[in-house]
């Protein structure tokens, strides 16, 4: 087992709100995890918590194990560690995530020579590898870019080879296909599915498509107002959800994924 959750929850000391209440799942090796619900619902929050990277005033309780250890009770530099080597992110908005002002090859550069104690010049072939191994041509005229040169999908991609070159055990995804369009959502999919296939990477995807939910992950975590009102094999429970909020969101939900499905059955181009 990967990662083991229990009775995470999390308080706002200042508004007196609690804000996730008693979430536990576990995350097994090579088993994606989605995790769904509204906007608001506590979906971001839940991961974050477990990170470290709450607000001082949010009170973070329950245990999250990670190779027998307690991530709730680490202190800031193992929780680093863990966050530069084991568990990275990829973040809803890949353009907000670089700094405008630099170039896109020179932040993913600095980025690998901080988490892996390499030098530029080694940072600069990783970047190279990973972005073509994306399917990236032309890498290296791509790294000379700023953020506002590139589109959302390059972008996201760029954030991807990143996490990848990191080599992590888990990549959080949140939102990651949110602010593309479809056929880039279903190169940035196909892309996922290839990496959790050859890397042995395993997935938690935070998203309000449950075509994208339905297809990636074998788990599914179903959260409302902070609580987990539904979690357990991806399949069973979208086909019998056994909750009155996970009924509803398959059904109206799942309408809205089907031109998504539909391309990604036929691939990108053949729509
Ligand atoms: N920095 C913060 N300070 C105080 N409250 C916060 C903070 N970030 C989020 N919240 C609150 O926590 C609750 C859960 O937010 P969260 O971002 O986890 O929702 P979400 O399910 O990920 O939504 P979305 O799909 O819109 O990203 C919301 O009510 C939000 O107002």
């Amino acid at each position: 087992m990967l990662l083991e959750v229990k009775n995470l929850s999390i308080y706002d000391a200042e508004t007196k709100d609690t804000i996730v209440e008693d979430i536990s799942f576990t995350l097994e090796q090579q088993r994606n995890l989605g995790i769904v619900g509204e906007s608001g619902s506590g979906k971001s929050m839940t991961v974050k918590g477990i990170l470290g990277l709450v607000a001082p005033w949010m009170k973070v309780s329950g245990t999250a194990y990670f190779e027998g250890e307690d991530m709730l009770k680490m202190k800031a530099k193992a929780m680093q560690n863990i966050r530069a080597r084991h568990i990275s992110m990829i973040l809803q908005d890949a353009m907000s995530a670089f700094d405008p002002l630099d170039t896109v090859g020179k932040q993913m550069m600095e980025t690998l020579c901080e988490h892996l104690k390499i030098s530029r010049k080694e940072a600069k072939q990783i970047s190279l590898n990973e972005l073509g191994s994306l399917g990236i041509q032309e890498a290296s005229q791509m790294m000379k870019k700023y953020p506002h040169q590139l589109s959302g999908g390059m972008l996201q991609r760029c954030m991807i080879a990143i996490a990848v070159a990191i080599k992590p055990d888990v990549i959080i995804a949140d939102e990651p296909t949110t602010a593309l369009d479809a056929i880039t959502q279903s190169e940035v999919i196909a892309t996922f599915q290839r990496l959790h296939a050859q890397k042995r990477i395993t997935f938690i995807f935070i998203s309000h498509d449950l075509g994208v939910i339905r297809h990636l992950t074998e788990e599914v975590l179903v959260m409302k107002d902070g609580k987990s009102v539904e979690y357990g094999r991806t399949r069973e429970v979208f086909r019998y959800p056994q909750n009155k909020y996970t009924k509803y969101l398959v059904d109206t939900r799942l309408n809205l994924a089907c031109s998504f499905e539909k391309i990604m059955r036929k691939g990108p181009y053949d729509a």
